[in-house]
């Protein structure tokens, strides 16, 4: 018999989530709370160069384990880009991107349809033109592994120009990541000590 049958793809990705979603919680759990923010407080030079002056950025509500990535929407904001976090009408609906007109007032969110704070519903829906990405775990070469709703990546084939950017605490690199038609590339990862450049972005420079 063979002992390691193979699984398929999807619950080689519930497997890998799970082992990442612990490693990640075990790597935050160790920094003191005061320092996690500053490990992301300004997107690193060569992101910002990538980024045109006019561009709309769309960011993500961070939860407790994740990247914390409200430094940048109010650097972003305050250097007078539009920033836009993902909105939900309801469980069913596709994933959409609204203008937080003040990532200084996070009072102005309201619980989305899966408990997320997200833009109310008579803020503007806006197409980002750069995505930086929350996610379970990343490769160098720019492979994601997220949540497992597929969202950013139903998002990302109808906007396929959109500059990607995963954020990531450097625990979640993996050496390689299950690869399914469907995965969208990032562009860049930025973690704590690292910036990777892959080869979607090489592709989009030429
Ligand atoms: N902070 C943050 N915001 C985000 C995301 C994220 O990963 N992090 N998302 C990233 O996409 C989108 C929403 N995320 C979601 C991810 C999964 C499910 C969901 O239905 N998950 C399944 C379980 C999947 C699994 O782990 O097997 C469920 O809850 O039944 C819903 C929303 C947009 N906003
Ligand atoms: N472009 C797409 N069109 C249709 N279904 C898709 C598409 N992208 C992903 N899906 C479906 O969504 C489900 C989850 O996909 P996947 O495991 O890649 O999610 P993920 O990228 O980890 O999640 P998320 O983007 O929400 O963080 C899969 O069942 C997949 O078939």
């Amino acid at each position: 018999m063979d002992p390691s049958p193979p699984t398929d793809l999807s619950e080689e990705k519930t497997r890998l989530r799970k082992a990442f979603r612990v490693a990640r919680r075990e790597h935050v759990d160790a920094l003191p709370q005061t320092m996690r923010a500053l490990l992301f407080l300004r997107p690193p030079v060569p992101v910002v160069q990538k980024i045109p002056e006019a561009a709309i950025v769309g960011l993500y509500f961070p939860h407790a384990y994740e990247a914390p990535a409200l430094s940048y929407a109010r650097w972003f904001h305050e250097r007078g880009h539009s920033v836009a976090l993902p909105r939900f009408e309801s469980r069913e609906a596709a994933m959409a991107f609204h203008r937080w007109d003040n990532p200084l007032d996070e009072e102005s969110l309201k619980a989305g349809p899966f408990g997320m704070p997200q833009p109310d519903s008579d803020t503007d829906s806006v197409v980002p033109d750069v995505l930086f990405m929350p996610l379970v775990a990343f490769t160098a070469n720019g492979q994601r592994l997220g949540q497992g709703g597929g969202h950013y990546d139903r998002w990302l084939e109808a906007y396929p120009d959109t500059l990607t950017i995963g954020l990531a605490w450097d625990v979640q690199l993996a050496e390689s990541l299950p690869h399914e038609a469907h995965d969208r590339p990032l562009a860049m990862v930025v973690t704590p000590t690292r910036l990777y450049e892959t080869p979607a972005l090489q592709k989009r420079d030429r």
